[in-house]
């Protein structure tokens, strides 16, 4: 089977190069010229446990292709997957434009050509299926497009985004007619789990409802956090404690510095503006938001306990992407702490394995007022405290009472929780973690 795909970003390289090493002929089209450019050169544009050797191999082998020539691969493909971004435009709906643009491009190249089904893997708002039928009929200007347009909406996670896609806990896949459904059963076919075939409306809002469902965990067990500081319980144990009953589930329950990442906080808000455009009562979503935005002042609130007066002081902030395992900082909630600890008139040294560029290339006003160090034990010589904002394995592995030493005065909190408490009282630092 020929398979193009739409957008090489973390959905689309990895939709590519898993569905190339499952043997279909995939072409890649990507508008970006300096990252078509990379992965022309056998370069992964995104750090992905994997898929750098996958991508090479599958290069090498032919199966994979990358181009900007968007007509020629819709020409020959029969399946198209449609994996470009949909960013939060400023009152929090979701940005169709690339969407738009992918839609005319198909629409035009291939008119008066046989059938072809294209699938929609960006996390889109329900009625883009429809949307995408009835720009197809305007843009055909008469004549015919013979396209289906189906739902296969994505649940991978960065940092594990190869394995997840090759073994998923479920498939949707929302499409209307047998022949399509033939064509995405084979696409799947050596997948192992559930698969859920349903109506294009359910399967886009299964997409939303699973991120704002995980993410309203995320702001329900911070919101208990904060009543388990206040009188000595301790949350990871009251997260184990119900996680254990299967009808709620022992994952995503760790309290922390709150969820970021390009999806939940954008996807979160996409869905209350959908939720706002039929006049319902999304407010449980803004709930969840707010929670979310109020973990930064949390932290805050936790170093003055210790430290009196953050004026003035410096503080080692380690870690900067929005979880481990990844480049990424979009919506990293490192940024909401840094910028709150600059408003305190603290002076910030950030650290991080993998995310220093790219928070750098992001965060361009705030990375000019805080310094960066190469390493943990560099970051916190001096510092008057230090905050765990992202679990990289190598703050668990860093020698702890050996950078003490070096500290001003060895305040630390563990913002996610990972940290063996006991023992780093032992060692002698003024110890916090959250929740307990
Ligand atoms: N990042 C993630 O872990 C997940 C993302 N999603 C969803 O998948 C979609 C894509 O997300 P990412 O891959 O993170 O986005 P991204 O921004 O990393 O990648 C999108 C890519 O599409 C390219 N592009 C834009 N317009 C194009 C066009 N007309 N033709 C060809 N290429 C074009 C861009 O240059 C970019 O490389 C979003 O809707 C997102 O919500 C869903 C599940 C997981
Ligand atoms: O739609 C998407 O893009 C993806 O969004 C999330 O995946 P991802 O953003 O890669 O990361 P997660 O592992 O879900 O973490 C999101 C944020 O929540 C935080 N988190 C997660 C779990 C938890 O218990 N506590 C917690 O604070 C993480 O630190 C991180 O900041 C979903 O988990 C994926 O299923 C989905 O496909």
């Amino acid at each position: 089977m020929n398979i193009a795909v739409f957008g090489a970003g973390y959905v689309g390289l990895v939709t590519a190069v898993c569905l190339s090493e499952l043997g279909f002929r995939v072409q890649v089209v990507e508008k970006d010229r300096h990252k078509l450019n990379r992965l022309q050169a056998g370069i992964s544009t995104i750090y992905e446990p994997g898929l750098q050797e996958m991508l090479i191999r599958n290069l090498s082998e032919g199966r994979l292709v990358f181009t900007e020539n968007g007509p020629l691969a819709i020409l020959k493909a029969e399946v198209l997957f449609v994996c470009v971004g949909t960013p939060s435009r400023p009152d929090g709906s979701a940005d169709m434009s690339q969407i738009e643009a992918v839609t005319k491009e198909i629409v035009e190249s291939s008119l008066d050509s046989g059938y072809k089904l294209v699938v929609v893997k960006s996390t889109v708002p329900v009625g883009t299926g429809r949307w995408i039928e009835k720009m197809s009929v305007l843009y055909a200007k008469g004549r015919k497009a013979n396209l289906e347009i189906a739902s296969n909406p994505e649940f991978l996670r960065e940092g594990a985004a190869v394995k997840e896609f090759m073994h998923p806990d479920r498939i949707v896949v929302g499409v209307a007619s047998e022949r399509g459904r033939t064509l995405m059963e084979e696409v799947y076919r050596s997948f192992d789990c559930p698969k859920l075939f349903t109506d294009s409306h359910t399967a886009e809002i299964i997409k939303y409802a699973a991120n704002s469902f995980l993410a309203t965990k995320i702001s329900y067990i911070n919101m208990v956090s904060d009543l388990c500081e206040e009188t000595g319980a301790d949350v990871a144990l009251v997260a184990e404690g119900i996680g254990c009953d299967r009808r709620i589930g022992a994952d995503f329950l760790k309290a922390g510095p709150g969820f970021g990442g390009s999806c939940f906080p954008k996807d979160l808000r996409a869905f209350a503006h959908v939720g706002r455009s039929y006049g319902l009562n999304f407010g449980l979503l803004e709930q969840v938001m707010q929670i979310n935005r109020e973990r930064s002042q949390r932290m805050i609130r936790r170093l003055r306990e210790q430290l009196w007066v953050l004026g003035g002081k410096k503080i080692a902030v380690l870690g900067l992407t929005f979880k481990p395992g990844t480049d990424d900082v979009r919506e990293t909630p490192a940024a909401a702490v840094i910028e709150a600890l600059l408003a305190e008139g603290a002076s910030v040294l950030a650290t991080d394995p993998l995310g220093i560029a790219g928070f750098r290339a992001m965060y361009g006003n705030l990375a000019d007022r805080i310094a960066f160090a190469e390493s943990a034990g560099e970051a916190l010589l001096g510092a008057h405290a230090a905050v765990i904002v992202t679990d990289w394995d190598v703050y668990r592995e860093l020698d702890w009472a050996g950078v003490k030493d070096g500290m001003e005065t060895p305040v630390l909190l563990d913002g996610r929780n990972m940290l063996d408490r006991a023992e780093m009282r032992r060692l002698g630092f003024a110890f916090m973690a959250v929740g307990r």
